[in-house]
């Protein structure tokens, strides 16, 4: 336990007024967006500096103290979240953009740089940040990183560790490390940045990041299909993908739909009702690809794969269709959901979703299931209201011991228990179905040499 003494040393180690520990505050920044676990946390300590980030590092060796990253708290896996007395360590007041380099086209961050200030940036540069989600007006780039964060442009731009050009890092024994220091090429042995995308803060935090960018995409546009069953995704998905190169293929079901439409300040996309619905993404270069979208439409209007579509012809039709797939996560939030993450190679998801669906229908026949993700990179979200009449803590337990037949099926797909949302505390001990017990005793080993003393967000990932 830490007591006042030790409080009053970390105090020394930052700016006049950054250490809070007042109840609010450590309710706020001890949690993330999981609200599973209760918010515990000693303090929150705001450092302004890499030396200062380094000297709560060191203090925390010296006194054995467990420290907690905190971002934007929009994490999913309670990997940000501090319910054991632990010291919360939040990146806001390292929020500059540091340099930009039009030759290199990146731009060196602070670690609480928000994402949409990152994608903001990038845009006043003519150029493009291209890792997009819903929580990009909140989530930080220390964050993005640390959860390797994936969002609705993958299938074109890939993960957040495709855009790290460089890290420094302060690792848990207190040492900064420059890691590849934004080159392309670098044939110099390990790779120890792609170690700390996605080690949830667990080797240590990111305190500087140079990240590349992109030129921007013309002309986007988006289409909204209806679809008659889960069967009519994949080949729907193939059909546009031959020909067009697509920045987005989403889908969703039609309860998530109904979601969404109750809020009443976001139009249908079209009168008919349809079971599924996906979302794809182009961008319309030339008339020959808007031509080819369309035929496309109507070829798998033919085949019986799509029911009904629409096509956004301006920006705002485009908001408001993305708003359709986008805003589901927020729009159920206060139905108290049950979340999965989970993923398979594309080439595997009609079987998968097939075995799952029916798990989850067989289990869950009074719950209401919503089905929706990313489904052109094979991964789905799975979300589980809680109905009225049972308690928050009877319908968690009820989810959760269905957990190890969904779990189960992933694992013999070759799948992934967290597509994007990392581990965290919600999937840790699930993580044997995901990697082998020699993978997670590399993993542990690891862990150990950058922080010797195990004070590094402690009890995520595993224990
Ligand atoms: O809340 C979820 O289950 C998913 C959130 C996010 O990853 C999304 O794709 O909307
Ligand atoms: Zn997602």
């Amino acid at each position: 336990m830490i007591d006042a003494v030790l409080i009053d040393e970390l105090k020394t180690l930052v700016e006049p007024g950054k250490v809070l520990t007042d109840a609010d505050s450590l309710n706020t920044y001890g949690k993330d967006w999981t609200r599973q676990f209760a918010p515990a946390p000693a303090a929150i300590v705001f450092p302004k500096s890499i030396e200062e980030v380094q000297a709560v590092v060191r203090w925390a060796n010296q006194h054995k103290v467990a420290l907690v990253p905190s971002g934007g708290r929009t994490g999913l896996s309670a990997a940000a979240v501090a319910a054991h007395g632990e010291v919360v360590v939040a990146f806001d007041y390292m929020n500059r953009i540091l340099a930009f380099d039009e030759v290199d086209r990146s731009v060196t961050c602070q670690p609480g740089v928000v994402t949409e200030q990152l994608q903001n940036f990038a845009e006043e540069k003519r150029l493009y940040y291209p890792v997009d989600f819903a929580s990009a007006g909140s989530s930080q780039i220390g964050g993005n990183i640390g959860t390797n964060a994936g969002g609705i442009k993958v299938i074109r731009y890939g993960m957040t560790r495709n855009w790290v050009a460089g890290l420094k890092v302060i690792t848990g024994a207190g040492e900064l490390l420059e890691l590849n220091k934004g080159l392309i090429k670098n044939a110099t042995g390990y790779d120890l940045r792609q170690l700390f995308i996605g080690a949830e803060g667990t080797l240590g935090f990111v305190v500087e990041a140079t990240m590349r960018l992109e030129r921007q995409p013309k002309n986007l546009t988006a289409m909204v299909l209806g679809l008659p069953d889960f069967d009519a995704l994949m080949p729907t998905l193939h059909a546009f993908q031959n020909r067009l190169d697509l920045t987005a293929f989403e889908f969703f079901s039609d309860r998530c739909l109904d979601k969404i439409l109750a809020r009443g300040d976001i139009p249908a996309p079209f009168e008919s009702h349809c079971p599924f619905y996906a979302l794809l993404e182009f961008e319309a270069l030339s008339e020959e690809v808007a031509n080819a979208a369309l035929e496309l439409f109507e070829h798998c209007v033919e085949q019986g794969w799509v029911l009904d579509g629409v096509i956004s012809q301006s920006e705002q039709q485009l908001k408001n269709l993305w708003r359709l797939r986008e805003d589901i996560s927020e729009t159920i939030a206060p139905f108290t959901p049950y979340k999965n993450d989970i993923s398979v190679t594309v080439s595997r998801v009609p079987a998968f979703l097939k075995e799952l669906d029916a798990i989850v229908a067989a289990n869950y026949p009074d719950f209401e299931v919503l089905w929706y993700g990313h489904i052109g990179d094979g991964n789905l979200h799975l979300n589980i209201l809680k109905p009225d009449n049972l308690s928050r803590d009877e319908f968690f337990a009820r989810c959760a011991t269905v957990n190890k037949w969904v779990f189960e099926t992933v694992e013999r797909y070759n799948g992934s228990i967290s597509a994007e949302h990392g581990v965290g505390m919600t999937k840790r001990d699930y993580l044997g179905y995901s990697r082998s017990a020699a993978e997670i005793a590399c993993m542990k080993a690891i862990k150990a040499v950058f922080d010797p003393n195990g004070i590094m967000n402690p009890g995520k990932i595993f224990v």
